[in-house]
């Protein structure tokens, strides 16, 4: 059966449930809001990402109603909210608190609003065991919120939220106080929640990984003013600019200067592309004379979206981490002798090889250090002939090899570190012109097996496509 992709913001028919029209908020004289037009759709999960003092919760509290727009309007269902108090609107706020009653059973706590709201009491009693229902809470209905653990009481302060089934519910960093395994459980209970109610529902968070997760489309801010607005996959895949690249997930940043590119086929491995370095890849070196260093300042940060996947996919096999990933320790000597010695692990069975694939034509080389050679971004565009650009390309789209690869781009580095994440490591190896880039493998071999590690000469390389160039 075919499955219908929602995407409303694609459909020039639909209206939207919410628009900021020119919206600009000001507190004295500083601007939080900067002339923002928006639109959400009904059903939408939206997320609005950015860091501290963007104006994300000045977005909400103008939503709610407990600030007033200096400029612009706001429509909800195509009607101005300007003037209409926040108690009156289709709209309910939930914060990170919670702010349950603690002498109120959750029973209570849920039907409070319904409550002050006057409506029978045969409508609130439906509606509370309805909530119950939905969030899974009916057992523990007649429990004090100290009672109950932190997880479900931000499943009563949902559940109270949604009682008076508003159009739509704002979440501000609705799952902070909870602990990472169950905050990502929650998250998946309030997609679903949401599924279910087909509420509308916008989230502040700054986790970046909770909105890829939770939401259909992501907002990310910037000083009051939107950067980019794009499902979860448009903003890690295509960042539109430096700063989204940088603020979602990991990612390595090449600045160089664009050189139009012909725009023909060419067979692989690119001979029309100036040669890439070819000093041969020196051959493993018998052991090394002594345990390389790590010192603090070469630890990398921790990968963020390594330890999403990390908690994603093999949290459950190998339990939680409470820190950093872990540095493996330096090899011994001998463990470095063992290594090169050893005869290299066998390769995984070579796949029948398809012909390598011509290197696609067009786009930008990218001058981008002296002595190196270019990058080939096929995916350039020529127009940016002569301009600064940057590359912005995603450590899992990196490979590393002890020889050099037949790939469209391959540099040279050592390896100065590696950050083993259970599933991957990430390897940062710096190229010769200084310039730290960070390539990621999965884990498919045990640890014993390694054969890559510190201070090995290797070749980073990644295909003409994986990067996306931004300019400036
Ligand atoms: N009542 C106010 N008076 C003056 N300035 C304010 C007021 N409320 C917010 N601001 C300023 O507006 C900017 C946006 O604030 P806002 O709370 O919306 O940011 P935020 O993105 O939600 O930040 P955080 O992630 O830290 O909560 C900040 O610089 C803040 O100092």
């Amino acid at each position: 059966m075919a499955q219908t992709v929602f995407a409303p913001w694609t459909d020039t028919d639909q209206k939207p449930l919410i628009e900021f029209r020119n919206v600009t908020k000001s507190f004295g004289d500083f601007t939080a809001i900067d002339n923002l037009s928006l639109k959400i759709y009904e059903r939408e999960f939206f997320a609005l990402l950015g860091p501290s003092g963007c104006g994300k919760t000045t977005m909400m509290r103008m939503l709610a109603g407990f600030e007033s727009v200096t400029s612009g309007s706001i429509l909800l269902g195509g009607q101005d909210i300007s003037d209409v108090p926040p108690n009156k609107r289709p709209v309910n706020m939930m914060f990170q608190s919670y702010a349950l009653f603690p002498h109120l059973s959750v029973w209570d706590n849920i039907a409070f609003g319904l409550r002050r709201e006057s409506r029978d009491k045969a409508f609130v009693e439906e509606r509370v065991e309805e909530m119950l229902r939905l969030t899974r809470l009916s057992k523990f209905a007649r429990r004090k919120p100290h009672q109950i653990s932190g997880g479900q009481r931000q499943r009563v302060a949902l559940a109270r939220s949604l009682a008076k089934a508003p159009k739509l519910l704002l979440l501000d960093e609705p799952l902070g106080a909870l602990d990472r395994k169950l905050r990502e459980e929650t998250q998946f209970e309030l997609m679903d929640i949401q599924e279910k109610t087909g509420t509308t529902f916008v989230i502040v968070t700054h986790d970046q990984e909770e909105a890829m997760t939770v939401a259909s489309r992501i907002a990310v801010m910037d000083e009051g003013r939107l950067v980019q607005v794009d499902t979860p996959d448009v903003i890690y895949e295509a960042p539109n600019s430096v700063y989204v690249a940088d603020f979602i997930g990991d990612v390595n940043l090449i600045e160089g200067k664009a050189r139009v590119r012909p725009d023909e086929p060419a067979p692989a491995p690119a001979p029309e592309a100036p040669a890439v370095d070819e000093t041969p890849a020196p051959a493993p070196q018998p052991a090394e004379p002594a345990t390389p260093v790590v010192t603090d300042a070469r630890l990398p940060a921790p990968n963020a979206r390594g330890e999403w996947l990390y908690q994603k996919v093999f949290a459950r096999l190998l339990g939680h981490r409470e820190s950093a990933p872990r540095q493996l320790p330096p090899p011994s000597p001998e463990e470095l002798a063992a290594a090169h010695k050893a005869p290299p692990p066998p390769p995984p069975p070579a796949p029948v090889a398809p012909a390598e694939p011509a290197i696609k034509p067009g786009g930008i080389f990218i001058d981008w250090a002296e002595g190196q050679p270019p990058i080939i971004a096929a995916n350039g565009d020529p127009d940016t002939d002569g301009k600064p650009v940057t590359l912005s390309i995603r450590p899992e789209k990196v490979t590393i090899d002890l020889d050099k690869p037949q790939r469209p781009n391959v540099l040279p580095g050592k390896v100065i570190d590696i950050a083993y994440l259970g599933n991957i490591s990430t390897y940062h190896v710096e190229l010769r012109s200084g310039l730290m880039i960070k390539a990621q493998m999965v884990n498919a071999r045990r640890l014993s097996n390694r054969h890559i590690t510190w201070e090995d000469e290797v070749w980073i390389g990644f295909t003409e496509t994986a990067g996306v160039v931004l300019e400036e």
